[in-house]
């Protein structure tokens, strides 16, 4: 159904509606969905009190009406249904919740405190989707509730029992139906009407979708950063940008109302793999890191000679004799990329808004890196949503400028902004809170501490010429190594997580069966190497890295499968011996290294390489030949990205044949090249 692809989503399922409430199954049925009818036995008796709010008690209830009815058919064929469908809907005036009344003066009491009045009517809802397992039933809970404000009229005695009398009252939250003779007693609504009937089938919608169609990451690349507010500084909240008042506090959090925010990271994947058998890491968050990577562009904009999209130094020359050095490159050609191109093109070509980035100040790069050292979206998935305020009051920030953080993060596609407040969108859901499988937070937390600054030296390269240029980049792998033990960890971290996106295309890109001994060179923490003895089940893969790394990498290890297969061996691939192995392995790395070392590094490889052997080497995907920056994967990165047909060649270059080259998890390039005798 094209209307709404998302209930057809549930359309092979076996889905079940725990409601009695004919309401319900009416608006759901009336939304194509096909489910049975198993009415709940759950008693509406939980504490009010231990809730901090009503619609915490709406989504608890919710919750519990559904889980009881998916044990008790658990139960009854030891097949649970596929998906159940719970709901509760309440009234709220201030704190005092009002449910169904039990008779005509409960019914009474209640439209005498409605009278006249505003309030609330909550529906929560949870979405439960069940596995049975060798006799045991798991269940993922997806929850979420909806608010509607509901303003009756000011009306008479005599009237509000006519309307008792008339018998509707008694199976309604708030003692008032008004989808039927209720609604002449309302004088306005905000909020989606079915939501006060018994069901916010908008919202349900928007779940599901949440739920079946992960983020894409088109998502956030295509955010208008003119849309962006401006922004002064942040610099007054600095005070606790090391991490907030409590981090703890943070880490933990209250459940609150919104225990669903909570399930978000889990249940996408999970219910991908679950619903669909399909491969259910997430995907590629692309518009993630090109903001991650953002400053490079304005900061390359600053000194006004490198287009970013295209990656081509422009002509100082050209520039001088009186092009828009002042008013920003938009209307002026690229001169080097492509001739006659206006620079606007490119970046719209690149999915950015080229020059606007200048208006905010800091730029969102900064922003985000500012929000994640605040821990800012780890206390929106606790405890979230929130108003800016609070936000600030768990923070210890100044609220003012709090608030102008949160609207540009939310103008950024990071956060969602809504009348109950901040709440981290999926891309900050899955990949800026700290402890999330799939967390970016390394990176951005590398990139702000030590990329940032090698950037600000690029003014300087630039007039020095392009090579200094390259230079100053490649400066930054350098220092990293000469510096502390902090540095390098920031580093691993950073490499970490973004290997956990891209290990499974590297290893699968091509299939490796024929190899018995890999080594990964720079495998930094093994998430790598982990992959491939996954992967290919006879293997035995050597991480080569600098000891300071492989020193640390052991802390990296926890939680993960562990397997004797992998052995860490520590070095350096430009000075000692080479660990043996039939197929050697770089991922991410020929990008770190000016010209002349990466000659070297392969030189050493084909040298080490046993004809036969193998050299598997994985890149960020750039487009095509002669244009070859694509700012994706450059996050880490300070070279310049290769087209297939330059890494083919390079390959050959070094005594490599049969090169062959896929493309792999939308930005990778990976090419596996066959030593040949020498
Ligand atoms: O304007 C309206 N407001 C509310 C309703 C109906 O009220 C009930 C709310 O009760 P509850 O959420 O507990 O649901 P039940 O009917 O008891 O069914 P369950 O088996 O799901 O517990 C609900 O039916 C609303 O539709 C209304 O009709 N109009």
């Amino acid at each position: 159904m094209v209307l709404c692809p998302v209930i057809g989503k549930l359309q092979h399922k076996r889905v079940v509606l725990a409601s009695a409430s004919p309401r319900r199954q009416e608006i759901l049925s009336n939304a194509g969905l096909r489910f049975e009818v198993v009415p709940s036995r759950f008693k509406e008796k939980l504490h009010k009190a231990s809730f901090a709010t009503p619609y915490a008690y709406a989504v608890e209830t919710a919750k519990q009406k559904a889980l009881e009815v998916a044990g008790r058919m658990h139960q009854k064929d030891l097949r649970a249904p596929d998906v159940v469908i719970g709901a509760d809907t309440i009234v709220a005036v201030g704190a005092m919740i009002l449910e169904k009344p039990v008779d005509k003066q409960d019914a009474y009491r209640m439209l005498s405190r409605l009278n006249g009045k505003e309030h609330s009517v909550f529906t929560g809802v949870a979405i439960v989707h069940c596995c049975s397992k060798d006799g045991r039933l798991d269940t993922e809970v997806s929850e979420f509730y909806e608010e509607t404000t509901v303003k009756f009229s000011e009306l008479s005695e005599e009237l509000l029992w006519e309307y008792i009398n008339s018998g509707e009252p008694m199976d309604k939250a708030g003692g008032y139906g008004i989808q039927a003779l209720g609604g002449m007693l309302v004088e306005y609504v905000h909020g989606d009407f079915l939501n006060v009937v018994g069901f916010p089938l908008n919202h349900f919608c928007k779940e599901l979708a949440r739920l079946y169609y992960p983020p894409r990451p088109a998502d956030l690349r295509r955010v208008r950063h003119d849309s962006i507010p401006a922004v002064d500084t942040f610099e007054n909240l600095s005070d606790s940008e090391a991490g907030g008042a409590d981090p703890g506090q943070s880490a933990k959090g209250g459940r609150g109302g919104e225990q669903a925010d909570g399930d978000r990271s889990q249940a996408p994947r999970a219910l991908d793999a679950a619903l669909n058998g399909a491969d259910s890491r997430p995907r590629f968050p692309t518009g993630l890191l090109e903001l991650m990577d953002g400053f490079k562009a304005s900061k390359s904009r600053e000194v006004g000679l490198e287009c970013w999209p295209c990656g081509r130094l422009w002509d100082p020359a050209a520039l001088l004799a009186g092009q828009q050095v002042d008013g920003g490159p938009q209307d002026t050609s690229c001169l080097q990329g492509r001739p006659g191109l206006p620079m606007a093109d490119h970046a719209d070509q690149a999915g950015v808004c080229w020059g606007s980035w200048s208006k905010c100040h800091p730029p969102p790069p900064k922003v985000l890196f500012t929000a994640c050292k605040l821990k800012l979206f780890d206390v929106l998935k606790d405890q979230g949503p929130l108003q800016a305020v609070d936000v600030a009051r768990k923070l210890s920030t100044c609220a003012g400028r709090t608030e102008q953080l949160l609207d540009v993060c939310a103008a950024l596609g990071l956060l969602e902004k809504t009348r109950r407040g901040y709440s981290n969108t999926e891309v900050a859901t899955l990949h800026l809170v700290s402890d999330g499988e799939h967390s970016l937070q390394g990176v951005a937390e590398y990139n702000d501490a030590h990329v940032w600054g090698v950037f600000t030296r690029l003014g300087l390269a630039v007039r020095e010429g392009a090579e200094q240029t390259r230079g100053a980049l490649g400066a930054m792998e350098e220092e990293r190594l000469s510096q502390s033990r902090e540095l390098t960890l920031q580093f691993m971290r950073a490499k970490h997580s973004l290997s956990k996106l891209t290990a499974h295309h590297v290893a699968t890109a091509f299939d490796l069966s024929r190899f018995a001994s890999a080594c990964d060179l720079g495998g930094c923490t093994g998430i790598l190497a982990r992959e491939l003895a996954q992967e290919y089940p006879r293997l035995q893969v050597t991480v080569f890295d600098l000891p300071e790394v492989t020193e640390l990498s052991g802390g990296f290890q926890r939680g993960g499968r562990q397997t004797e297969r992998i052995r860490f061996v520590p070095g350096d691939f430009f000075k000692d011996s080479l660990p043996e192995a039939d197929l050697y392995v770089l991922s991410r790395m020929l990008q770190d290294w000016p010209d002349d070392k990466l000659h070297k590094l392969l030189s050493r490889i084909s040298s080490s390489c046993k004809p036969g052997g193998g050299l598997l080497v994985a890149e960020a995907a750039a487009e095509e030949e002669g244009a070859s920056q694509s700012p994706r994967l450059r996050t880490l990165s300070a070279g310049q990205p290769r087209s297939p047909d330059e890494h083919r060649r390079l390959l050959q270059r070094h005594g490599f044949q049969d090169v062959r080259v896929a493309r792999a998890g939308d930005l990778l390039c990976v090419v596996l090249g066959t030593r040949a005798a020498p």
